[in-house]
């Protein structure tokens, strides 16, 4: 039932554009324009404080306004605002996942094509090393940044029919990979995290642009975990 009385409609409007409510949507239209939370799919949470905001489910995701949005108890997980007519996003136990295991400030789902081509390419794991931008990912079980020579993973779980019933996987995802900050889900997307919305969001850029060049070293023949001068083999073809 919605409960949208002045008092909780102040909990989404603000003239702050780092309100978490103004961010959402704004986030969602970058995410539509990279192709990443088209056609419905995808979106994103904030956890600011005690509050966690959510976007309704099953709306085009660039479209949002702030008074779509949903806000939650981070303690409770009783809503302390429910906008008419939605319902809150199929991804809400899966992002609840990320605060709770990870104390996160934000989970990011993305449809990525890249995403979800990796998980078709790749088994349980997805590997790259050498590749500069794999310094934008954090370290996570200890403070820092991976370097230039280590190996990124992110590992890979199953599709299933609703959304919510990848909570379970997912949670033992991040319990089997305390180094890691994403999930991938086999030709379904990706969940990133990170602790803040704007950590989040730069994770999710570096991890889609490793998906995206392992996508196409794949398709020449390079393997993205390969050594560096494995590529020499592909230099001497041409
Ligand atoms: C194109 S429908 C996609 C949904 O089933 C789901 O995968 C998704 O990412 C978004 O769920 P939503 O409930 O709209 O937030
Ligand atoms: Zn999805």
């Amino acid at each position: 039932m919605c409960n949208h009385t002045s008092e909780t409609d102040a909990l989404i409007h603000s003239t702050d554009p780092n309100h978490p409510a103004n961010l959402i949507c704004e986030l969602c239209k970058l995410f539509y324009n990279n192709g990443w939370v088209t056609g419905t799919g995808g979106g994103i949470s904030i956890r600011e404080g005690d509050k966690i905001y959510l976007a309704p489910s099953g709306v085009q995701k660039e479209r949002m306004k702030p008074e779509n949005m949903f806000v939650m108890d981070n303690e409770t997980q009783e809503y302390l605002r429910t906008p008419e007519v939605f319902k809150p996003s199929a991804c809400t136990p899966l992002f609840l996942s990320a605060y709770k295991l990870r104390d996160a400030g934000a989970c990011i789902h993305t449809h990525s094509q890249a995403a979800v081509m990796c998980t078709l390419l790749f088994d349980k794991v997805f590997r790259i090393a050498n590749i500069e931008q794999i310094k934008a990912i954090p370290k996570v079980t200890e403070p820092g940044y991976l370097g230039f020579f280590d190996t990124l993973e992110i590992p890979i779980i199953e599709n299933t029919a609703r959304e919510e019933d990848l909570t379970d996987s997912l949670q033992e995802a991040i319990r089997q990979y305390p180094g890691t900050t994403a999930v991938l889900v086999r030709r379904h997307g990706i969940y990133v995290w990170g602790e803040s919305v704007w950590k989040a969001k730069i994770y999710n850029e570096a991890i889609d642009y490793l998906l995206d060049i392992a996508v196409k070293m794949k398709q020449f023949g390079l393997d993205p975990a390969g050594e560096i001068g494995s590529e020499k083999k592909i230099q001497q073809l041409n």
